[in-house]
């Protein structure tokens, strides 16, 4: 039989192919078949040998073939074919196709030469394109995936296989012999470490007389027989071109029970033997990175995966907030907001209503022993206060290195205990400070806002506006915790979740939800709006610049612009960094007053400000905007914000942790009645109002006696409550509620 000739025009001009061959090729299958009857019983085609009947259509096609021809003729291929058809096809035609089925082996096979074959091609030609397992002849060895070892990948090639000299298989006595002797195993292009019995055991079952003769060598010598595979990507084994496997032999340490292989792939010629060259996987895009995957620089570090609360849940985790703050805090113990509150502080006023304390306005309680008050204690760790504030009262800033977002051992949150209110003294210092979680400042970055690095002076920025910024609007204040804030626990949690994790950890939060880089703080005054983006600030281990808006229009009024503009180019240098405009209604005013143009100059730079710092991925900047006034603001300035949050005055328990913290600086007898008493009758004061009160209820005592013999009473505060007032009325506090229902976040 001769091959298909569909297959073999490729290398016409090569192999000097001309219409008499195409002639004599197509006719093929009549002067092979010797076809003499058009006859075929249907049976035949369906009983017979159903299993390979789709293989011999051609034959059944031929109108010249009987239906006994036939029928012997599908018998007889059925017998000599059974062994191949029916073998793993890796087996088939590896010495079968050899090399008459390959071509030149390296190209150094000359057309006359003969070509040996170790059982002969005729049955592999006709069947090659009609087995569906001979993954060869239908095209697809797969010279991109490497084997994976070196049984496996012999085995799962049937061209490596070939050439895989198997001393498992030393005497292949169905045709081994003479294969090795004739085939691809001798030719002289393969050292000895190729020769030898190089069929596996699966070749024993083809008794060699079933096999069909081999080509007529006139086909050999016209040059009719071409490779059946035009691709020498599909012959790797063999193919002058191929590269996979043109190695010297000897560069590959033989493979234990398998003699001398192939490498599995040149890339893989690094590799000890055996290993399969590996396949790289390309690292998933930040996009799609899960936050436990190790590839990220701080788990990396050997820090534990923290558990993100996953975007999207801001209505679940509002609600949870908003129990948790109708609740009181009840659940704060075991609750997930339990860092964001003081804990509830153990009265240091006890019962002690018999009027030892002069101006007790309760009456004397005979059942209440009196226990004279003591002044509150420093927390644990106050010893360090001094050198805290060394550290952030005035001593040069020793350590201005950014924290290694991601890459470091920096913890990636402070290991603030998150139970004790340690609100910052009024000197400056701190009592139970924990310390900054990292250093508080960046490496200078290459900053946005179009400006060049720091180290180069941008030529439009004014040098004594860079110091003035430096100076009076670079913020060096001692950190502020979450527990620093009273009360606010959805606020504050809030922002945590969705401005403060996601900053530190870029990685974990991408997709459509972009954190926000903006937020609107509104409500009173002294409501803890600038004490809460101290705080944010603290948490992103940022450099905070806080920069008022009616000092801007008034004091800086003339350089309000280029402090603006240096206030930006300063926090793209330092950032991370959080600029903190307070009073930020007087620069996004709706309407234009005297100065109107300044306004809107100043207005419209802000905006932009707002604009690149909301879209720009390349930067950690945020800006935070404060103000008691949200009503005077347009929408479209307001709206510039990606989150509004409503900041209250304080609650009941917000109050007593106020209260009870700023009269822990000063000496004072309160009963627990009279705490409470004081709690409720400071409704609608803000927190900066409560310290003003204790304040003047503490700066009474000192009139008389000295302050730590006349502790601060409860008639004291009943002075001061006719100097301090709160500022917000109910119906300035009913549209505070008003426009947070409007434009506020809901948290
Ligand atoms: N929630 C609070 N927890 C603890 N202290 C508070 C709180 N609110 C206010 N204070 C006290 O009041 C002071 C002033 O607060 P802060 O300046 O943050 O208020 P504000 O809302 O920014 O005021 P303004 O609107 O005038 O800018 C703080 O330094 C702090 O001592």
């Amino acid at each position: 039989a001769r091959g298909p000739p569909a297959v073999w025009g490729l290398e016409q001009e090569e192999m000097h192919w001309s219409p008499e061959h195409a002639q004599s090729l197509n006719q093929w299958p009549e002067q092979h078949l010797d076809v003499s009857s058009t006859t075929s019983s249907p049976a035949h085609k369906s009983e017979l040998y159903p299993s390979t009947r789709q293989r011999f259509n051609y034959a059944w096609a031929n109108d010249d073939i009987s239906a006994l021809t036939a029928s012997n003729l599908l018998k007889r291929y059925a017998e000599k074919y059974s062994g191949v058809l029916d073998a793993p096809y890796e087996r088939p035609a590896l010495s079968g196709y050899g090399d008459g089925a390959f071509g030149p082996v390296n190209g150094q096979k000359g057309d006359g030469e003969s070509w040996p074959v170790a059982h002969g091609s005729d049955g592999a030609y006709p069947l090659t394109p009609l087995h569906d397992g001979l993954p060869s002849a239908k095209g697809v060895v797969p010279p991109a995936v490497p084997p994976t070892g070196g049984a496996i990948g012999l085995g799962g090639s049937p061209v490596v296989s070939t050439n895989l000299a198997d001393p498992m298989y030393p005497g292949n006595s169905c045709g081994g012999a003479a294969a090795g002797s004739s085939g691809l195993g001798s030719s002289q292009e393969y050292p000895s470490g190729y020769g030898g019995t190089y069929l596996p055991s699966g070749y024993c079952t083809q008794p060699t007389a079933a096999l069909p003769p081999p080509h007529p060598p006139a086909l050999h010598g016209s040059g009719l027989l071409q490779p059946p595979h035009p691709s020498p990507a599909l012959v790797p084994g063999y193919g002058s071109s191929g590269p996979m496997y043109n190695y010297a032999t000897g560069s590959y340490p033989p493979q234990p029970g398998y003699g001398t292989i192939h490498p599995p792939h040149p890339s893989a010629s690094y590799l000890p033997s055996g290993i399969a060259a590996p396949t790289p996987i390309p690292a998933p895009p930040p996009a799609t990175r899960p936050p436990g995957v190790p590839s990220y620089g701080y788990q990396g570090a050997g820090l534990a995966p923290l558990a993100v609360p996953p975007l999207g849940t801001e209505a679940a985790g509002a609600l949870k907030r908003k129990a948790f703050d109708i609740s009181g805090g009840e659940d704060e113990g075991e609750g997930r907001y339990r860092k964001y509150s003081y804990e509830q502080p153990k009265s240091p006023y006890p019962m002690s209503d018999n009027g030892e304390c002069r101006g007790n306005g309760f009456g004397g309680s005979a059942e209440s022993p009196q226990v004279a008050f003591k002044p509150g204690k420093r927390p644990a760790g106050a010893g360090n206060a001094e050198e805290h504030a060394g550290k952030y009262g005035g001593q040069p800033m020793k350590s201005m290195v950014s924290p290694p977002y991601g890459a470091g051992d920096a913890p990636l949150r402070p290991a603030e205990p998150f139970e004790k209110f340690s609100p910052p003294l009024a000197n400056g210092e701190r009592a139970a400070e924990p310390g900054p979680p990292f250093p508080l400042r960046l490496p200078p970055k290459a900053p946005v806002f179009g400006s060049p690095p720091v180290e180069e002076q941008p030529k439009n920025v004014d040098p004594l506006v860079l110091e003035l910024v430096n100076t009076k609007i670079v913020e060096r204040g001692p950190p502020v915790q979450w527990t620093d804030v009273a009360g606010q626990v959805s606020v504050k949690a809030t922002i945590e979740e969705e401005l403060v994790w996601p900053i530190l950890r870029p990685g974990a939060y991408t997709g459509a939800n972009r954190p926000p880089r903006t937020i609107l703080l509104f409500g009173p005054r002294g409501t803890g709006k600038t004490l809460l983006s101290r705080c944010i600030s603290t948490q992103l281990g940022s450099t905070l610049l806080k920069l008022s808006g009616t000092t801007l229009l008034s004091t800086w009024k003339a350089e309000a612009e280029k402090i603006l503009q240096t206030v930006f180019f300063v926090a793209s240098c330092r950032q991370p960094a959080v600029v903190l405009i307070t009073e930020a209604e007087s620069l996004l005013v709706a309407r234009a007053g005297e100065d109107g143009s300044q306004v809107s100059k100043l207005k419209s730079q802000l905006l932009s400000y707002l604009d690149n710092v909301a879209t720009s991925s390349e930067q950690n900047v945020v800006i935070i905007g404060t103000t008691s006034r949200p009503g005077s603001m347009d929408e479209a300035s307001h709206r510039r914000f990606a989150k509004r949050f409503y900041i209250s005055p304080p609650d009941s328990m917000a109050r007593r942790q106020i209260l009870h913290h700023a009269l822990a600086q000063q000496s004072s007898c309160l009963s627990e009645r009279e705490m409470a008493s004081l709690v409720q009758h400071t409704e609608s004061f803000s927190g900066s109002e409560l310290v003003q009160l204790c304040q003047h209820a503490g700066a009474t005592t000192l009139h008389g006696l000295p302050a730590q013999i006349q502790p601060t009473s409860y008639q004291d505060f009943e002075k001061a409550f006719c100097k301090v007032r709160p500022a917000a009325s109910q119906k300035e506090l009913d549209l505070f509620l008003e426009w947070d229902k409007l434009y506020g976040t809901q948290h």
